[in-house]
């Protein structure tokens, strides 16, 4: 996937640079020099996904052997040593089954801590111009801002002040401005200092495994395209519960809530992989426009047809206002107005301290005409337990997915007894020499290879919004629910008859 320029940059080339180059570790691997800079680098992101990510591809020979990597927050902490050990603690925490003290102290060599603010990057483009220097001619920075939203414009801003920006590429990390008029502004800003080809806009459920896996199945077959609309096709379920509750992000959770933190970015992007018409080609092009003309056609959502909720004891948790309205569960119905989706529902549900942590997409089939076996379909359900309804092909939504087509199936026996029964196939047990990147190494190695693919557009980021705005300007009341449960009655109710996907039966 991906299109790749031909032939090696060339000094004042400005398009991104190209730097897959065939190796004995990987045709994947990347080689020519980079500075990478991660600002947030002391954030909960970094420590639990960014540096554990940069670490595994360092262990699969797919970083540039000359890799400088500058982290940086806002405040000073300690000396390097200390950062580079507090790094060390996520990388075993998270990637342990990577983690080796010599590699890591190999790597952890290559890491430096610059303190930066909005304010003031003095310090940090000092260390980055020493760097590039170092590094020579081709190392062109890759910037990688994995801050609060609420501050990543200002961000944007000081590294074009600063020079930081000049001829960088840029990761973004979401949710991208906070709606629609904060997105055009950010978007303004970041026009300003970095050309769009040079701007990955991440939303590390695209660079899940199971993406990939869903375009295959749908684009590399023949037969799936046939079914894959509304005559056939009854309703499609993204179904997304936690069970983690805050974890130590309230002031995330209470300055973005679930809406913005997961519906507007993650669960959007889902709708957008499942419903997208067929690219002429698998390239960053060719996807790009397929997404922004789907969410194009993606109708803007409906409060009335949006439920959301707040989980019991939500309030009393540190850092929450006694009378917070923040939402921790959205459930919702959207609507694909165009010729293959019209009147399909597409139910979307996430939420914090829910019952169980899943990842479902389901596309649910149409039933038969006629209902000649009793056990067969059964009774529309109306339950919170949908999952075991047959005619349901269903994907796990992760690196190691689970692709699962749900029949009515003969039980053995003389009877002519029906029941749910599955078909499945798990892409890492069919091929097990072949080595699943986990989201964010996949989406790290695009980046610093200039493959925007997987990434997000300007554009669709703002369809998005405007599709996102009319549940912004009149938020539904947030329902209260159980710790553990899966959400509020009405949310329930909204997937009737079939329900909700998780939990399975
Ligand atoms: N955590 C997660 O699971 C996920 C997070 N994300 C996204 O990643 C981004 C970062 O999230 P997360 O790591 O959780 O956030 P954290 O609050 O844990 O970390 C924020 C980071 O930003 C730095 N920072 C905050 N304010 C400033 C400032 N004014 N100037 C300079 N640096 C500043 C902090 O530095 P210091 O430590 O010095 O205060 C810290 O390094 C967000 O956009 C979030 O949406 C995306 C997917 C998952
Ligand atoms: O972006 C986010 O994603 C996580 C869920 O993704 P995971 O890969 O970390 O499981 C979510 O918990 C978090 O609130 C959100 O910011």
């Amino acid at each position: 996937m991906g299109s790749e320029p031909s032939g090696p940059p060339t000094e004042g080339d400005d398009r991104p640079v190209n730097d897959v180059h065939s190796s004995s570790a990987s045709p994947a691997a990347v080689r020519d020099p980079r500075v990478l800079v991660i600002f947030g680098a002391t954030g909960d992101l970094a420590r639990r996904n960014l540096f554990p990510g940069l670490f595994r591809l360092f262990r699969a020979g797919l970083l540039p052997d000359d890799l400088r990597i500058i982290g940086s927050g806002r405040r000073a902490r300690g000396d390097v040593q200390d950062f580079r050990d507090r790094l060390g603690e996520g990388v075993r925490e998270f990637a342990g089954e990577v983690y080796d003290a010599g590699r890591w102290a190999e790597f952890a060599a290559r890491v430096d801590y610059v303190a930066a603010t909005t304010e003031d990057g003095s310090e940090l483009a000092e260390a980055l111009r020493r760097a590039r220097r170092e590094a020579g001619e081709r190392a062109r920075p890759l910037l990688y801002l994995s801050v609060p939203p609420s501050i990543a414009e200002e961000m944007v801003r000081m590294i074009g002040r600063t020079g930081m920006a000049d001829g960088a590429s840029l990761i973004m990390e979401k949710p991208f401005g906070t709606d629609l008029a904060s997105a055009r502004a950010l978007d303004a800003t970041i026009a300003a200092y970095v050309p769009e080809e040079r701007v990955f806009r991440i939303d590390h459920f695209l660079g899940l495994e199971a993406v990939r896996t869903l375009l295959a199945l749908r684009f590399g077959n023949g037969i799936f395209e046939s079914f894959w609309n509304r005559e056939h096709v009854a309703s499609v379920v993204i179904d997304v519960p936690e069970a983690l509750g805050l974890e130590g992000r309230a002031a995330f959770m209470e300055s973005t809530g679930t809406f913005r933190d997961m519906v507007s970015t993650h669960l959007c992007q889902m709708l957008g992989v499942a419903a997208i018409e067929p690219p002429a080609r698998l390239d960053a092009d060719g996807l790009r426009a397929q997404r922004l003309s789907l969410f194009r056609a993606l109708r803007p959502l409906d409060p009335a047809e949006t439920v959301f909720g707040q989980f019991d004891g939500y309030r009393q948790e540190e850092g929450v206002a006694d009378d917070s309205t923040v939402e921790t569960f959205v459930a919702l119905r959207a609507w694909v107005d165009n010729w293959r989706w019209r009147g399909v529902p597409f139910l979307l549900r996430t939420g914090k301290a829910l019952g169980s942590s899943e990842r479902l997409l389901t596309v649910r089939f149409r039933a038969a005409p006629l209902a000649l076996f009793d056990g067969g379909r059964g009774a529309p359900r109306a339950d919170e337990r949908g999952g075991d309804r047959p005619d349901a092909l269903s994907l796990e939504l992760s690196d190691r997915p689970l692709l699962r087509l749900r029949l009515g199936a003969k039980r053995p026996g003389a009877a002519l007894d029906v029941a749910p029964g599955d078909l499945t196939f798990r892409p890492d047990e069919a091929f097990p020499d072949d080595e699943p990147l986990e989201a964010y190494e996949k989406l790290l190695l695009d980046a610093l290879r200039g493959d925007q693919t997987l990434f997000t557009g300007a554009a669709e980021i703002e369809r998005l919004w405007e599709v996102c705005q009319p549940v912004l300007d009149a938020p539904p009341e947030p329902l209260p629910y159980a710790r553990g449960s899966w959400g509020p009655r009405a949310a329930l109710d909204l997937a009737a008859p079939d329900g909700w996907a998780v939990p399975d039966a």
